[in-house]
């Protein structure tokens, strides 16, 4: 059996086109998947890196407001179109599947023109241009919020099915993590990140957060700087009386690599409202208090942050209002009130979707079958 993954430009549409891409080689042992992306993209790094054949195609993105640069985007995407239909034409996979990115458009358009069949999914509450253009076409569209439902046309097959999380954030034992990272018992762990880049915004408001709630024996913070941001935080804790990189119950890193281990352990998260990071959340049950990165294309995080908090999963802040007091306050409510955190839990472990990856998998057995 052969198969077609495409979806490129940012980590957020190429790490669930790759986790679906081992998905379907674990199902099917003896399968061809051929990863599609374009040249010169993230994903002509993080592909063949991942072990995954690579082609590249010529594309450029559209902007949502006309602009002249659209003509030539189109042109590109014309251009795209043939020789996705050329590597199409060559490799015959039995499904293409796309999860967004401009790179999407015309190899999952070709696909469709061709009669193969195609899935496309959608990572975030509010749909992404690619996807929202492709969806009359496709055989079927899968959701990761079923937000997203109401931006695709009727007829098209939309089906929630999550969004796939790496294994790790579901097998980590939260007892081990705790004792790993030498949590007290009975302690309430809060874990504060941005994206993979780290927050300003949130880093401002964490050093006043940190100083507030520095020596208190029932509170352990992991607080992740942003790799860029690292130094310059270190330097704002002697003035607020603090030491680093470590102090007592605060713990100060520029990047986690082992968030999974730090997600099992923490009672709740200060975070932005990218879809991995949500999924995560919900997969775990833990409760956030969510600031919404606000130059995210058609402000997507909010959409995203919003969902959650619509079910009592999340508290949600948005990044103009973020101050070190607000912050302070959101967390004393939470904390201060066993109740409040166990009914966010239970609502944020609800939203939840472990299952993710299989149903994506079914989807495409299905349409391999059809
Ligand atoms: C800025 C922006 O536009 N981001 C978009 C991008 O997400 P982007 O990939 O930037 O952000 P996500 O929240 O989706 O993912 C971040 C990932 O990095 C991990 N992490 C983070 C910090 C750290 O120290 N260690 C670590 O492992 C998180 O656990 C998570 O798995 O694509 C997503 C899917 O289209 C969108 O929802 C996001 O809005």
């Amino acid at each position: 059996m052969r198969f077609v993954v495409t979806g490129g430009g940012t980590g957020g549409h190429i790490y669930p086109a790759l986790a679906i891409a081992r998905g379907l080689k674990e199902k099917y042992p003896g399968a061809e998947i051929l990863y599609i992306g374009r040249a010169g993209g993230l994903e002509a790094d993080l592909v063949p890196r991942a072990g995954f054949p690579f082609r590249s195609i010529q594309v450029a993105g559209l902007k949502r407001r006309p602009t002249p640069a659209n003509l030539l985007a189109v042109w590109q995407a014309g251009r795209g179109l043939l020789m996705a239909r050329r590597i199409l034409k060559e490799f015959k996979p039995a499904v293409v599947v796309g999860t967004g990115g401009y790179v999407c458009g015309p190899v999952v358009l070709a696909a469709a023109l061709q009669g193969i069949a195609t899935l496309i999914h959608e990572q975030n509450a509010l749909p992404g241009l690619t996807n929202r253009l492709l969806a009359p076409l496709v055989d079927c569209v899968a959701l990761t919020f079923a937000e997203g439902r109401r931006y695709f046309p009727r007829r098209a097959r939309l089906t929630v099915t999550g969004l796939p999380v790496r294994p790790e954030v579901l097998s980590c034992c939260r007892e081990e993590a705790r004792r790993v990272l030498g949590i007290p018992p009975g302690a309430r762990m809060i874990l504060s990140f941005g994206g993979s880049q780290g927050a300003a915004s949130i880093n401002k408001a964490m050093v006043e957060v940190l100083q507030a709630f520095a020596g208190r024996t029932d509170m352990c913070f992991l607080h992740v700087t942003g790799p860029a941001h690292y130094q310059d935080f270190l330097n704002h804790l002697p003035e607020r009386g603090l030491g680093a990189p470590e102090n007592g119950n605060i713990t100060i890193v520029p990047y986690l690599y082992d968030m999974p281990r730090a997600l099992a352990a923490a009672d709740v998260a200060v975070c932005r409202a990218g879809a991995a990071t949500l999924a995560e959340l919900t997969v775990l049950g833990l409760p956030a208090v969510l600031i919404p990165y606000p130059f995210a294309s058609g402000n997507h995080q909010e959409f995203n942050a919003r969902s959650l908090e619509k079910k009592g999963a999340a508290l949600v802040i948005k990044d103009r209002e973020l101050s070190g007091q607000l912050l302070t306050r959101c967390l004393e409510v939470i904390l201060s009130r066993p109740e409040k955190l166990a009914a966010m839990a239970g609502a944020c472990r609800s939203l939840g979707r472990p299952r993710a990856l299989q149903d994506i998998l079914d989807l495409v057995a299905e349409l391999a079958g059809a």
